[in-house]
């Protein structure tokens, strides 16, 4: 069964269009500011009240949503649901979505959709019918203060920019508002969020709108708001305590199911990490939410993706290794995750605290790290299993998302804690200087080497509020790691002031030494 369609993008949620140029003033009453005019910059805020008042989304019928998803089959969900899933009750899709793709808002509605006539064709996992699909989010061009005030209040600052809070016009419900500048990098965030809108474990987009500030265009992303923040902090406000397995199996098993989905799409996330992990509330009930689509790719068939991302404490060996990569990164990511959760600090850290250093960088390579007594004797034999598997540094064995989803911490079935860890040869040398740089010199002699003191170190360093403040280097890390995305800057080496730099300065008196 194939459809194909091509239209006009035009949206029955879209409210009559306003000028792109009006300009909004102040209110002088309520608790939150907006943007007074509509061609300043998102970035900088007027401390006045949107006042005006249009007209309002109106809210389509079902009946009205199954016809334009059956027109224009922009809503993966609603087409899934209107078109493939009564018919086959499985659906594969596949965004088409190189970067140098034409996403200008009138090129963006051709879709060519398979779908598969044989159901138990797509009941195996992986083994999924091919399926070709080119969605787009029906974007809205008028201005987002006709729909929204948005606030000052600032939920989160994220690589891209900060993410901040605003209230529908027409109910006053609270959302979160996630500004990126418009180009193909922010069109594929908002296309791959969007393809998997409506999982009940993914962030759900409500509205995006395409509006220019100060001749710059933006995409304008609102997205349903999470009362509980994201679970690093969550995590950390807590004293970085240690999860239980039930706990941690809670919420494997939410993300886990939305990373499924994702890769059932052959959409890779490429960024998960605590910080992209939302929760509903802080209570018991919690539900577990996977948000921040800025690194997702689904990588051309059979096309391994190779542009490094990922946060270093979550990246894999093949990613810092620079060689091809796939969906499996994921996992690894996850394998981090979860070791976080359970001990309260990374399995993979630099000894000086850096973001990445060149040793931390060896023991990734290597999959070098330990399950220390204090903090994973209560862990089951079972969990920390998982946890090798996920961990595997060859890609093509490591565990994929379905073995994740049948182990017993994600299902719930109970197994027994034991005692297993890794032994650390040497672990009590107090000589970690010597050793790192031992590292950093000859990192491929680091299975000889032993790693000191690193329990107590990062008993004693990374806890909170430290792995707050690390992921703040992270950040600044990323911006090197990230060369499918965006440019990378170089710094000379002859001015470059860091620990590292200094002690090669030292070690090698042929470089200049700088005053750092
Ligand atoms: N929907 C939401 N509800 C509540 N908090 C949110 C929401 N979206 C984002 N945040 C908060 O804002 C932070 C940054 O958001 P987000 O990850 O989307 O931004 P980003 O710029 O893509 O960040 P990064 O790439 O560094 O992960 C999150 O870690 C979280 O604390």
């Amino acid at each position: 069964m194939m459809f194909e369609c091509e239209e006009e993008p035009v949206d029955p949620l879209d409210a009559p269009k306003a000028t792109a140029t009006s300009t909004v003033r102040s209110s002088g009453s309520g608790g939150s500011s907006a943007w007074s005019s509509m061609s300043e910059n998102p970035f900088r805020f007027s401390p006045d009240h949107v006042r005006r008042s249009t007209s309002l989304l109106t809210t389509p019928s079902s009946e009205d949503l199954q016809k334009y998803a059956t027109r224009h089959l922009d809503s993966p969900t609603a087409v899934q649901r209107s078109l493939c899933l009564n018919a086959t009750s499985a659906l594969n899709i596949e965004v088409d979505n190189s970067d140098d793709e034409d996403l200008s808002p009138g090129s963006q509605r051709i879709l060519c959709l398979c779908a598969s006539q044989n159901p138990k064709e797509t009941q195996e996992q992986g083994q999924r019918t091919r399926s070709i699909m080119s969605v787009s989010f029906p974007y809205h061009t008028h201005q987002i203060t006709e729909d929204y005030t948005v606030s000052h209040e600032i939920i989160g600052i994220g690589e891209s920019g900060k993410v901040m809070a605003c209230y529908r016009k027409s109910t006053g419900e609270k959302f979160a508002l996630k500004v990126l500048r418009d180009g193909p990098k922010a069109r594929r965030e908002v296309d791959l969020h969007w393809l998997t809108n409506g999982h009940e474990h993914v962030v759900t987009i409500h509205d995006i709108y395409e509006n220019t500030f100060d001749n710059v265009k933006c995409l304008l992303m609102v997205v349903e708001f999470l009362e509980g923040g994201d679970l690093l902090s969550q995590f950390e406000n807590q004293g970085s305590r240690p999860y239980t397995e039930e706990t941690v199996g809670k919420i494997i098993r939410q993300i886990g199911s939305a990373v499924q989905y994702l890769h059932d799409m052959n959409i890779a996330h490429r960024d998960i990490k605590l910080e992209n992990i939302l929760c509903s509330s802080t209570g018991d009930d919690c539900v577990y939410k996977l948000g921040d689509y800025g690194f997702a790719k689904r990588p051309e068939r059979n096309v391994l993706m190779e542009s490094p991302c990922c946060t270093p404490f979550y990246a894999p060996p093949e990613v810092l290794g620079r060689e091809r990569y796939d969906k499996s990164c994921d996992m690894w990511s996850l394998g981090v995750a979860m070791y976080i959760l359970l001990c309260g600090y990374p399995p993979f850290y630099s000894m000086k605290g850096l973001a990445l250093s060149p040793g931390m960088r060896s023991r990734i390579a290597k999959g070098y790290y330990a399950f220390p007594h204090e903090e994973w004797d209560p862990v089951s034999h079972d969990t920390k299993e998982d946890i090798r598997c996920l961990l595997r540094t060859n890609p093509s064995e490591r565990m994929t998302i379905y073995e994740l989803m049948a182990t017993p911490l994600v299902t719930g079935r109970p197994a027994a804690p034991t005692s297993a860890v890794i032994n650390i040869p040497g672990a009590d040398n107090e000589d970690e200087e010597e050793l790192e740089m031992l590292l950093e010199e000859a990192p491929d002699k680091m299975e000889e080497l032993p790693i000191p003191r690193s329990v107590r170190f990062l008993r004693d360093g990374v806890k909170a509020p430290r792995l707050h403040s690390i992921q703040e280097e992270v950040g600044r890390a990323l911006e090197i790691m990230r060369l499918g995305n965006d440019a990378i800057y170089v710094n000379n080496p002859q001015t470059s002031c860091n620990n590292l730099m200094a002690r090669r300065r030292t070690a090698h008196l042929s470089i200049p030494r700088v005053q750092c």
